[in-house]
C-alpha cells in the first residue's frame, strides 16, 4: 500500500520498507486460545478454543457483552498477559517473520509491546509531563527516520482537536502546553491516543478508544486509524466532514482536518482491533467480531458480507425470502476473506461445505445430469464461467459469467436436470449454497417461486441455468 503518485510522500528514504507477511497471510494469527483466571479451586475458564485471522491493513471490531473476553483477547495478543494455551502469532515487520507469542519471556514480549499502539482506558500519562512532552516521549522509543519530530506530535495533537483551531478551522487555546492534571478526560484520553499512534505502529489494539469522547473527537480518532491502514477515497472522506450549515451537527470532521490527516498518514498498513460498542465506529469496521461467553461467535468480513447478499439477491429464489432470512443464508456461507482476496487450501478446508475451486477448463455444472441431495446453488466468487448448452448435437455458448453472478438455480428450482454445462474459462471460486438450505427457503419462498416459475416456463428471454 503506498501513497499515490502526485503526493510527495514525507516518510520517503527514512530507510527499509518494513516487509509485510506474504500474500494472503494475516497479520495476526490467534489458534485454539484458552484462558483462565485464578487458581485451584477458584480457577475459571474466561476464554474457549479462539481461532481468528485479521489481514494487513484490516480495521477489526470487537463487540459483545460486558464479561465475554474482549479485554482478555486483547491483552493476551499484546503480550500484556501471559498466554496460557493456544497460539498467538504477531508479525513483526521489523523481523520479517512472525513472533510466536507462546512460552515467550518477559525481555521477548518487550518486542512484542513495541509493535503495537496501546490505546486502553487506564492511559497512564506522565503527570508531570505536558501533552506535546508526553508525545515526544513516546517518540524516543522507535527511530522511525522522521526530521521534524516536534511538528509531528503537534500535528496529529491538531488533527485531535488540541492545537489551534477547533472544528471549524477558529483559533482557539491550543494545549499543547498543558499537563494531564489540566486537561478534561477526554483531552486526555485524544493526547494518549496521539502518543499510541506517533510512531505509526502497524498494529494497534484499542479497548472502547472513544468511550471519553465527544462525537467529533470519536470520528477523528477513528478515521485517522482508518486512513493509517490504507487511503480512503475523497468520496468517502467527503461524506465525514461537516457542511459549513450544519456547524451545529456532532459526530463530523472539519474541512481543514481532512489535508492534515492526509499528512498524518502516509505511511500505511496500520491493522487495528477496536473493542466497542459504538454504533459509528462499527460502520467504519472492515470486520466485525463478535464475542460471547469467551468464544467468538461470529467473524464477518464486512466486504464479504455485502457481496454474498449482493450475489444472493439477484436469485429469483433467494429474492422472494425475507431480507433477514436471505442474510442468514448469505452469513451461512461466509469464510471470512475478503472476497478480492483468493481463498487458501486450508481456508477452504475449513469450511468445505460452503466454497470450491474450480481449475481453468473444469466442468462444474453438466447439462443432463439429475438433481440430488448434493446438488448446489453457486455464487461466483472470483472467475469465470461459460454457460454452454447442447441442442440437437451442437453446443451453444449461452453466456460468460464472472464475479458475484450465481448459476444452478433452475435445477433446483424445478426438481429437473441441469439445463446448461458450466465451464471454469479462469481459476474460479464458487460459494455453494447446499440442496438442504435450499429447499427450506425454497418452501418459504413457493407462492412466488411459482410465479418465477411460470415467467421462466413462458420464456422471459433470459437466459437461465
Ligand atoms: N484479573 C482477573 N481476574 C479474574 N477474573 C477476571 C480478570 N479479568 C477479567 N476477568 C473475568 O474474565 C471474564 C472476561 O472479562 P473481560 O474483561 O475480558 O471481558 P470484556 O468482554 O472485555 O468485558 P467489558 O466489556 O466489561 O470490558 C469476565 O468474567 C471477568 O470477570
Amino acid at each position: 500500500m503506498s501513497s499515490s503518485a502526485e503526493e510527495p510522500n514525507p516518510l520517503e528514504g527514512r530507510g527499509e520498507r518494513q516487509p509485510t507477511p506474504p500474500p494472503g497471510q494475516p497479520v495476526l494469527r490467534i489458534r485454539g486460545v484458552n484462558h483462565y483466571f485464578g487458581t485451584g479451586d477458584t480457577r475459571t475458564q474466561v476464554l474457549f478454543d479462539n481461532t481468528l485471522e485479521v489481514m494487513p491493513g484490516e480495521l477489526v471490531i470487537m463487540s459483545g457483552p460486558s464479561g465475554s473476553g474482549k479485554t482478555t483477547i486483547l491483552t493476551l495478543i499484546g503480550g500484556l498477559r501471559t498466554l496460557q494455551e493456544g497460539e498467538i502469532e504477531v508479525w513483526d515487520a521489523d523481523l520479517g517473520d512472525y513472533r510466536n507469542l507462546k512460552g515467550v519471556p518477559e525481555p521477548e514480549l518487550v518486542h512484542v509491546r513495541r509493535l503495537i499502539g496501546f490505546i486502553f482506558q487506564r492511559h497512564n500519562l506522565f503527570d508531570s509531563l505536558t501533552a506535546v512532552q508526553n508525545i515526544r516521549m513516546a517518540q524516543r522509543l522507535k527511530d522511525t527516520g522522521a526530521t521534524d519530530l516536534d511538528a509531528d506530535a503537534r500535528d496529529v495533537l491538531t488533527y485531535l482537536l488540541l492545537g489551534e483551531k477547533d472544528l471549524e478551522g477558529r483559533a482557539q487555546k491550543s494545549r499543547f502546553d498543558y499537563k494531564p492534571a489540566k486537561l478534561s478526560g477526554g483531552q486526555r484520553q485524544r493526547v494518549a491516543i496521539a502518543r499510541a499512534l506517533i510512531n505509526r505502529p502497524k498494529l494497534v489494539l484499542a479497548d472502547e478508544p472513544t468511550a471519553a469522547l465527544d462525537a467529533n473527537s470519536g470520528l477523528a480518532v477513528v478515521t485517522l486509524v482508518q486512513e493509517l491502514a490504507r487511503q480512503r477515497s475523497e468520496e468517502h472522506l467527503s461524506k465525514l466532514v461537516r457542511p459549513p450549515a450544519e456547524a451545529g451537527e456532532n459526530g463530523r470532521l472539519g474541512a481543514w482536518q481532512i489535508p492534515l490527516l492526509k499528512k498524518i498518514a502516509t505511511e500505511h498498513g496500520t491493522t487495528s482491533l477496536i473493542v466497542t460498542h459504538d454504533a459509528r465506529i462499527m460502520n467504519l469496521a472492515d470486520r466485525i467480531v463478535h464475542m460471547e461467553r469467551g468464544r467468538i461467535e461470529s467473524n464477518v468480513v464486512v466486504a464479504e458480507r455485502l457481496f454474498v447478499r449482493e450475489g444472493l439477491r439477484q436469485s429469483s429464489a433467494f429474492a422472494a425470502v425475507l431480507p433477514e432470512e436471505q442474510e442468514k443464508i448469505a452469513d451461512s456461507v461466509l469464510i471470512g476473506v475478503h472476497p478480492n482476496d483468493p481463498v487458501r487450501p486450508d481456508q477452504i478446508a475449513a469450511k468445505p461445505d460452503c466454497v470450491e475451486v474450480y481449475e481453468s477448463g473444469l466442468v462444474i455444472v453438466r447439462q443432463g445430469d439429475a438433481v440430488n441431495a448434493d446438488s448446489k446453488f453457486y455464487l461466483i466468487r472470483r472467475g469465470t464461467v461459460e454457460v454452454l448448452r447442447e441442442v440437437d448435437g451442437a453446443t451453444q455458448k449461452l453466456a460468460e459469467l464472472s464475479a458475484g453472478r450465481y448459476f444452478g438455480e433452475v435445477a433446483l428450482l424445478m426438481d429437473q436436470p441441469r439445463n446448461a454445462t458450466i465451464r471454469a474459462l479462469t481459476r474460479v471460486e464458487v460459494y455453494t449454497v447446499n440442496r438442504t438450505t435450499f429447499d427450506k427457503f425454497r418452501s418459504v419462498s413457493r407462492p412466488f417461486i411459482e410465479r418465477v416459475l411460470a415467467n421462466f416456463r413462458a420464456g422471459d428471454g433470459t437466459p437461465r441455468t
